[in-house]
């Protein structure tokens, strides 16, 4: 074939699988118009199954701000309704102020932040494409009788007023017009939305720092109206000042109730927004730690370890983490199964047991919660995925409570709103824990929280497995008449070739059977889109649905089938009445998405009142072996998309599998999905369980960070320690490097990591994605005698101890040092010129006239000075925003002409001297 035609056939392959993916879309989106992306916010099975175990069973009562079950089924159909609606909203964006900051910079951010969102506004907002089909959530509100004072709870009382206002959009009564509706494009309607809702109980010294938008992501993202607010936050976020987080992911950390100077361990931390909130108190930012008269800095010396099974992902834990500019956290990839027990032989068992203050559990989950946001989860949900996360989830909060301090606390959290994946493994550690552990209700230290009871009692039921989506698909093809008529044709050949027939397993009667009953399930009458709510919340009425949807209900172990009770596990089950009076599981939280407009999620404050005991260890040990290759659920519900990949890698062999590691896992049961999870869990985790290296072969290792982290060669300081004049308090030993070749970097990293985890061996048990800041860099100049120079990163920490290269500026020469490329020495003042002409070629630091006794302003720049009496300085925009959003603070106003041409600058020139 000719060029053209090659490429005349390419392009007709494009146009079809365009055209064959539109299709597909339109089909699974009900035929919208144009194929534009809207998901059906409605299955089936999961409003079947909630509507069943009594998810709306119990209703906000506004007048005491509490919960109560629902008296009438008009009751359950309100609540019902008001769920559905808010789930099929977009969800608000939030956001919170870095609460470590100084208070003046706090200040200025937080009279900044009014500027933009404490006040209403008028926008053009463009709507999904998606209708509430059953009116909008005010409508519901009002036709159910309950006002929305749950949102003006959340409003605190400084906001009351413009909550009666607004509704939960923020939409205003009567002022929605439907301007610019359009049949064919997005709708967009003019729209006066609601100042920002302070989120009270995330505050500091009585100052709220957690904000609730009234528009969500997108809309911030693109309206025009908001491009000033959203370039501000984007910075502010960028140096670490805001975190933008979903409110309801704020909650765990606070529950966990983290104090200064505490070690603690995030073992389910990437993407890593907890972490960041949890550094903020533990470690602190540079600028909060006190220093001594001398000026030499008191690392904090609390820390975070942060781990994730996931090596890609713990390592997108360190660039979100970058941000805070912190010693004090310790980066880990391992299953958190066989996260590794430092303590002494000696210590276990003891009052002593433990190494952690404090261990936050966010366990990988169904995340049926986040609906609002991954509405993909509409099409995937199923209840056997929350049934195959059990076991993973108790195991890694097992070893979770094995790995806190007798005295300390664990919180146990998840974004599903599945008693399969929360109260029931609460309970269970409970039972086994057998008197270590107690829950505590942490509803007192959390104002404006929302939060209903956990639950005492739930309803165990499993899917059939013909029924969920996957089976669907296969029992589809098996039945498609082409691949029926493909399938005769084969026959008939291999008559006519006269070869034997293909040997099947024989299947049982009882198989047959149950087969038979299955394609018969296939087809319900409740499986329809949008799902059509109960007539009656009778329970015969509801159990009928769920039974005709595939669900198979049991009342107790005994009932379950012995294929099946690997999946249906006995801890599934809800306590015994003795039991419950003793767990207390109502003092856990549970929060549906209407309550706060939120997602939904739970948590559970869990305290280490004794060591566990042998048994306890022992069922732990148990487990993590064997719930062994679970990791498909953290793939399939963290990152959807994920799964594919690493499915189509699978199928290329890419992942190395190990056969022989396969465990007791009833490998026969699990779906496809479950086997990729095994190949993947074994894939990333040695035995040991640290993260295979070879998983990610064809990465750069270095990329990866898994090196080995050991301490830096003593023969690389005395030239330092020449050129800086580093004196005897520099703590070199508190100096890490990479294990290849000459060290490109020189970590610093904080006391207490170095005591309690360094020296105990701790990198020897996992991989060590990273740790500390960067205190020094190789560079490549070769006019100086020194090779490394110091690093922006960890300058705090090493120029206390610095006794040469140090000049300090007044505010507009220490501007100027921030500009980018070259700066000749004449655009300073004379004084500092004269310092410059004095320094030898070469790295040097630049500090902020005037603050040197104040912790908090105390400001730094790395700097090189040029031969040809030209300086540039090492600091990347990002910290360059940082820096002059402080002297913003500080009073200091940036020159009108020099702001233009900082707007219109590209990012810093770092490069080039680097090696
Ligand atoms: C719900 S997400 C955690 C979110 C995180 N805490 C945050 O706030 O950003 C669950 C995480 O658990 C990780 N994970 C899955 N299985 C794990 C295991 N066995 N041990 C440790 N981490 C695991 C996943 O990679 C995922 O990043």
């Amino acid at each position: 074939m000719g060029k053209s035609g090659k490429k005349w056939s390419r392009k007709r392959k494009v146009e079809e699988r365009a055209e064959k993916s539109n299709k597909e879309r339109k089909e699974y989106h009900g035929g919208a118009k144009d194929g534009y992306n809207v998901v059906k916010m409605s299955n089936a099975k999961f409003e079947a199954y909630y509507s069943y175990v009594g998810l709306h069973n119990s209703r906000y009562d506004a007048g005491n701000g509490r919960f109560v079950p629902c008296a009438s089924d008009a009751e359950k159909h309100a609540e019902r309704d008001l769920f559905m609606s808010t789930l099929s909203e977009v969800l608000p964006a939030s956001f919170r102020v870095d609460r470590s900051l100084d208070q003046t910079i706090q200040r200025t951010i937080l009279d900044e932040l009014q500027q933009f969102i404490g006040k209403k506004m008028e926008l053009e907002i463009e709507l999904p494409r998606t209708s509430v089909p059953t009116g909008g959530r005010k409508e519901i509100l009002e036709r159910a009788g309950v006002s929305d004072s749950r949102n003006s709870k959340l409003n605190g009382s400084t906001d009351a007023k413009s909550a009666e206002d607004y509704d939960d959009d923020g939409e205003k009564e009567g002022n929605v017009g439907d301007e610019g509706k359009s049949d064919n494009g997005p709708i967009v309607v003019r729209r006066t939305i609601a100042p920002a809702k302070p989120i009270p109980f995330i505050s500091s010294n009585d100052i709220i720092l957690g904000y609730q938008l009234s528009v969500d992501k997108r809309t911030l993202r693109r309206n025009k109206s908001l491009e000033t607010f959203h370039t501000w936050l984007k910075i502010q976020t960028d140096c670490g000042h805001i975190t933008r987080q979903e409110t309801v992911s704020m909650i765990p950390p606070v529950v966990l109730n983290v104090k200064e100077g505490m070690s603690v361990l995030d073992m389910c931390a990437a993407p890593g927004s907890k972490t960041c909130q949890l550094l903020e108190v533990v470690g602190g930012l540079p600028n909060t730690i006190p220093r001594d008269r001398d000026g030499t800095s008191l690392e904090p010396s609390g820390y975070v370890v942060a781990n994730d099974a996931d090596p890609k992902r713990a390592y997108m834990l360190v660039t979100q983490l970058r941000r805070m500019n912190s010693p004090s956290v310790f980066v880990t990839s391992c299953d958190g199964q066989f996260f590794p027990i430092l303590d002494d032989k000696s210590v276990r068992g003891t009052e002593r047991e433990g190494m952690f203050d404090r261990v936050l559990c966010d366990v990988p989950c169904s995340g049926d919660g986040t609906v609002r946001k991954n509405p993909g989860i509409w099409k995937h949900w199923n209840q056997l995925g929350s049934l195959a996360l059990h076991p993973l989830q108790l195991s890694i909060a097992l070893r979770s409570v094995r790995l806190t301090k007798v005295g300390g606390y664990m919180v146990y959290s998840t974004c599903s709103m599945n008693p399969m994946e929360n109260e029931s493994v609460v309970a269970e550690l409970l039972r086994i824990a057998d008197g270590s552990l107690v829950l505590e209700d942490p509803r007192h230290r959390m104002e404006g929280l929302i939060a209903r009871p956990g639950w005492s009692t739930w309803k165990v039921l499993r899917e059939n497995k013909n029924r969920t989506r996957k089976g669907m698909k296969e029992w589809k093809k098996k039945n498609n008449p082409k691949m029926q008529e493909r399938r005769k044709e084969a026959e008939e050949k291999r008559i006519h070739k006269d070869c034997p027939p293909p040997i099947e397993p024989e299947a049982n009667e009882n198989q047959k059977d149950g087969e038979e009953e299955e394609r018969n399930l296939i087809r319900s009458k409740y499986d329809t889109i949008p799902y059509i709510p109960p007539a009656t919340w009778d329970n015969d009425a509801l159990s009928e649905r769920t039974k005709s949807l595939g669900f198979v209900e049991y009342t107790s172990f005994d009932q379950v089938e012995p294929d099946w009770n690997k999946r249906v596990r006995a801890s599934c089950f809800p306590p015994t009445e003795e039991e419950a009076r003793r767990f207390e599981l109502h003092k856990c939280l549970r929060s549906l998405p209407q309550d706060m407009n939120t997602g939904g999620f739970f948590v559970a404050l869990l305290k280490k009142v004794k060591p566990l005991s042998r048994l306890a260890t022992e069922r732990m040990n148990f487990l993590a072996k064997e719930s062994r290759g679970a990791v498909e659920a953290d793939a399939h519900l963290c990152r959807i998309g994920d799964v594919e990949e690493e499915e189509k890698k699978s199928d290329n062999n890419e992942v190395p599998v190990n056969e022989s590691s396969a465990t007791n896992v009833n490998v026969a049961s699990m779906t496809n999905h479950d086997k990729l999870g095994e190949k993947i869990a074994e894939a990333v985790r040695a035995p040991n369980g640290k993260a295979n290296k070879q998983h990610t072969k064809n990465k750069k290792k270095t990329d990866l960070g898994m090196e080995d982290f050991i301490p830096a060669d003593p023969s690389i300081w005395p030239p330092l320690v020449e050129e800086y004049g580093l004196g005897p308090t520099f703590p070199k030993d508190q100096f890490m490097v990479r294990a290849s070749g000459e060290a490109k970097v020189l970590y610093f990293i904080s006391k207490s990591i170095k005591n309690d985890l360094i020296d105990c061996g701790i990198q020897d048990r996992v991989t060590v994605i990273n740790s500390g800041l960067k205190g020094f860099e190789r560079c490549s100049i070769q006019s100086t005698k020194v090779t490394y120079r110091v690093a922006q990163e960890g300058i705090q920490y090493v120029v206390p101890h610095m006794t040469k290269r140090i000049i300090s500026a007044n505010m507009d020469d220490f501007h100027s040092c921030v500009k980018e490329g070259f700066i000749p020495f004449d655009n300073f003042s004379e004084s500092f010129q004269k310092g410059l002409d004095e320094l030898n070629p070469g790295s040097f630091i630049v500090t902020l006239d005037g603050y040197e006794n104040d912790i908090s302003k105390k400001m730094y720049l790395v700097m090189w000075r040029r031969p040809n009496r030209m300086v540039n300085c090492f600091v990347t925009k990002i910290e360059k925003d940082a820096i002059l959003s402080k002297m913003r603070a500080l009073g200091y106003l940036v020159p009108e002409e020099e702001k233009a041409a900082d707007d219109n600058s590209e990012l810093g020139d770092e490069d080039g001297i680097m090696a």
